[in-house]
C-alpha cells in the first residue's frame, strides 16, 4: 500500500531539518577543527620563532660579555689600558646599538666612559649596581631599560662586576640602546601586528618590538610558565597582551643567560584565513540552505497540488462512475481482441448476466444466437468510423429474447494503436413493438391484413415510376361486391367481417407477390398488376377474378354466394397518377355494376 501523501509530506519536512541541522553542524564542526589546527599551528611556529629570535639575542649577549670581560680585564692596567681595549672590543659593534661602555667605581662614581670624560656622576643607586655588589658569583647582569641621565635614550645595561682580590670593586657595564635593538627584533617579525618580547629573570619586561619605553621595566602582571617555573626551557600560551590588549598566541623560549624570548602571533592575523573561509562557507551554506528549502518546498507545494488534482479526479471519477452506474442505457467497453473490459448495472440488467460474467467475454454473448451475434460483432466492426448505431436481437440466459439499439463509438487509441469501442446498449423492444404496430395501422387494414388505401396508393406510386421508367404498365382492378349490404343484413355485421377476410384470402392466392392486393374500405377491393404488356392480362385477370368470387364461401356452416363488379384501368392508357388510375378502375366497376354486375369493364 502506497504510503499516505500527509506521511510522505512529514518525512521530507523531517528529512529536510535533519540534512539542515546536520550539514550545519558538520560544517561549524569542521570549522572549529581548522581553527583549533590552524591555532596548534601556530603556537609551533610562535615557539619556534621564540627560540630563533632568543638564539640571536643571546649571541648578541655573548658578544656584549666577551667586550665587557676583556675591557674588565684591563681595569688593573690604567686608564690608557681601559680606553685601548674599549676601542677594540666596541669596534665591530654599531653605535646606534652600543650607546656606550662605562665603568663605575667601588664607590658607586662613574670613572670611565668610552663617550669621554665626564662630570662625576653618581651611579650606584642602580638596581643593577646593587644586584652585582651584593652578587657572590660572577654573574652577567642584564638591567632594566633605564633613561640615561646624559644620553636621555633609553638603554639597557649590560654589566659584570670588578673584583679585585674576591672584593667588590666597581661595575664594567655596556648600555644598548632599547630603541634600536627593538627595531632590529622587529624586522624579524613576521606580522604588523605580532610581538617579539624580551623579559628578564624576574620577569620584568626588558623590550618588546611593538611598543615604547612606556612599558620598559614593567613588571609582567600574569603568571606565566617561564616566571613560575624556571626549569621549564619553553612553552606556548594564549593571552591578551598587556600593553595593547591584542590576544596573541604566545611562544617563548629560555636564554642561556635566563633571558625569555617571547614571541606572539596576534589571533585574529593568525585566524584570518580561517575565518575569512568560515564566512564564505557560511554564506555558501546560506544560499545553499535558502536553494535546498526552495527546493523541498516546490516539492511540497507540487505534492500539494497534485493531490489536489488527484482527489478533484477521485471525485470525478466517483461521479462518472455513479452517472455510468446510475444510466438506465447499459454501457460496454469492449477492447481491440473483442471482450468486453468494462460494463455498468444497466448492461447486466439488460442482457441478464452478471457483470463476472460479461468481464473478458466476446459481446456475442449477448445474442445467444449466432446470426444475432454476427450482426452484433459487425455493428461493432467500426474500424474507419467513428460512430455508428442499428438494432440487434439479443437473447437473456432465460432464453427470452429482446430488440436492442446499440451505438458504438471508436475510442481514442492507446499506446499500442488500439481502438476500443464505447458501447452505449439500449432496450428497445417496446418502443420497436409499438413503432411497428403504429406502422401496421397506418398501412394495413385491420379487419383483413391486407394493405390499405395509404399503402396501396403508396405501391401504385412506386409501380408508376417503375413503369415509367420500363416503358410497360400498370393494371388497377376495382372490385366491389354485388349486394352485400344484404348479407350484412341477413347475417350480422360480424358475418360479412368474416366474408370480406374470406374474399381477401381468394383474391391474394389467385395474384403473385409482386401484385398487390388491397382494400380501399367497406366491401371495395383493389389489385395492382405491373404487366408488360397489359391488354390481355387484365381481361384474364380480371375475369379469373370475377369467377373466382363467385364461387361460394361457407361461413359458420352457412354456405353463401355473391358476386363481385370489377372495373379495369392502365397506366399509362387511362391515368397518369395514382389517385386518377384508382378513379378510373372505380368509373369502369360502375361500368361493370350498370351491366348487371358479376362482370367487368374496362
Ligand atoms: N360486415 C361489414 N360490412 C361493411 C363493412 N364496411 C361496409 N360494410 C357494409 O357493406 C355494404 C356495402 O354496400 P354497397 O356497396 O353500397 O351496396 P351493395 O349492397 O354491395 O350493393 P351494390 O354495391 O350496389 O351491389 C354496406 O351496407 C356497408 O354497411 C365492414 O367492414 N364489414
Amino acid at each position: 500500500m502506497p504510503w499516505p501523501l500527509n506521511t510522505i509530506r512529514a518525512a521530507i519536512v523531517v528529512l529536510t531539518l535533519f540534512a539542515l541541522v546536520f550539514g550545519w553542524s558538520d560544517m561549524l564542526r569542521s570549522m572549529d577543527q581548522t581553527e583549533a589546527a590552524t591555532v596548534e599551528r601556530a603556537r609551533h611556529q610562535a615557539r619556534g620563532q621564540a627560540k630563533a629570535v632568543g638564539e640571536l639575542v643571546q649571541a648578541r649577549l655573548d658578544s656584549l660579555d666577551l667586550a665587557i670581560r676583556s675591557v674588565r680585564a684591563a681595569v688593573s692596567d690604567g686608564h690608557a689600558a681601559i680606553e685601548r681595549q674599549t676601542r677594540l672590543a666596541l669596534q665591530d659593534m654599531p653605535s646606534n646599538f652600543v650607546l656606550q661602555l662605562f665603568i663605575i667605581d667601588h664607590d658607586g662614581y662613574l670613572s670611565y666612559s668610552s663617550l669621554g670624560p665626564s662630570p662625576r656622576n653618581y651611579l650606584g643607586d642602580r638596581d643593577y649596581y646593587a644586584r652585582l655588589a651584593d652578587a657572590e658569583d660572577d654573574i652577567l647582569v642584564v638591567s632594566e631599560p633605564v633613561l640615561g641621565r646624559l644620553t636621555q635614550r633609553w638603554s639597557i645595561q649590560v654589566a659584570r662586576a670588578i673584583r679585585d682580590n674576591g672584593v667588590f670593586a666597581g661595575v664594567v657595564s655596556i648600555a644598548v640602546s632599547v630603541e634600536t635593538w627593538a627595531e632590529t627584533l622587529a624586522q624579524l617579525e613576521p606580522g604588523r601586528r605580532d610581538t617579539l618580547t624580551l623579559v628578564g629573570r624576574d620577569g620584568e619586561l626588558l623590550m618588546r618590538s611593538l611598543s615604547g619605553p612606556e612599558h620598559y621595566g614593567k613588571q609582567l602582571r600574569l603568571r606565566r610558565d617561564f616566571i613560575d617555573q624556571p626549569a621549564l626551557m619553553e612553552g606556548d600560551y594564549l593571552a591578551e597582551s598587556f600593553a595593547d590588549g591584542v590576544s596573541r598566541i604566545f611562544g617563548w623560549s629560555r636564554l642561556s643567560s635566563g633571558l625569555v624570548m617571547v614571541s606572539g602571533l596576534a589571533l585574529d592575523d593568525v585566524l584570518a584565513p580561517v575565518r575569512k573561509a568560515r564566512e564564505q562557507g557560511i554564506t555558501r551554506g546560506v544560499f545553499l540552505s535558502i536553494f535546498f528549502l526552495l527546493a523541498v518546498s516546490g516539492l511540497l507545494y507540487a505534492l500539494a497540488r497534485s493531490a489536489q488534482v488527484m482527489r478533484r479526479l477521485a471525485v470525478r471519477e466517483a461521479r462518472t462512475r455513479n452517472l455510468v452506474d446510475n444510466m438506465a442505457e447499459g454501457i460496454m467497453v469492449v477492447d481491440d481482441a473483442m471482450r468486453i473490459v468494462a460494463s455498468n448495472p444497466a448492461l447486466c440488467e439488460i442482457s441478464g448476466h452478471t457483470e463476472e460474467v460479461l468481464h473478458g467475454a466476446s459481446p456475442a454473448m449477448l445474442c445467444g444466437e449466432t446470426t444475432a451475434a454476427d450482426d452484433l460483432l459487425a455493428l461493432l466492426d467500426v474500424e474507419g468510423e467513428d460512430m455508428r448505431g442499428g438494432d440487434f436481437v439479443g437473447m437473456r440466459p432465460d432464453g427470452a429474447r429482446y430488440i436492442a439499439h446499440a451505438r458504438v463509438t471508436r475510442m481514442s487509441s492507446d499506446e499500442g494503436g488500439r481502438h476500443k469501442r464505447l458501447v452505449l446498449v439500449a432496450d428497445v423492444t417496446e418502443s420497436r413493438r409499438e413503432a411497428d404496430d403504429i406502422w401496421r395501422r397506418a398501412n394495413f387494414d385491420m379487419l383483413t391484413g391486407l394493405p390499405n388505401r395509404a399503402l396501396l396508393l403508396d405501391r401504385l406510386e412506386r409501380m408508376i415510376l417503375h413503369a415509367r421508367r420500363e416503358g410497360s404498365e400498370v393494371i388497377a382492378l376495382f372490385v366491389d361486391l354485388d349486394l352485400f349490404k344484404p348479407i350484412n343484413d341477413r347475417f350480422g355485421h360480424a358475418f360479412g367481417d368474416r366474408l370480406l377476410c374470406q374474399v381477401a384470402r381468394r383474391l391474394e392466392q389467385l395474384f403473385r407477390s409482386e401484385d398487390t392486393v388491397g382494400r380501399l374500405g367497406g366491401d371495395e377491393f383493389v389489385v395492382l398488376i405491373p404487366a408488360s404488356p397489359a391488354r390481355d392480362l387484365a381481361g384474364q385477370s380480371a375475369q379469373k377474378l370475377v369467377d373466382r368470387l363467385s364461387e361460394p364461401f361457407e361461413i359458420d356452416g352457412e354456405v353463401v354466394s355473391i358476386s363481385a363488379s370489377v372495373g379495369v384501368a392502365f397506366y399509362p392508357r387511362d391515368a397518369e397518377t395514382p389517385a386518377d388510375l384508382i378513379a378510373e378502375a372505380d368509373a369502369a366497376m360502375y361500368r361493370a355494376k350498370h351491366a348487371g354486375r358479376a362482370t367487368w369493364r374496362a
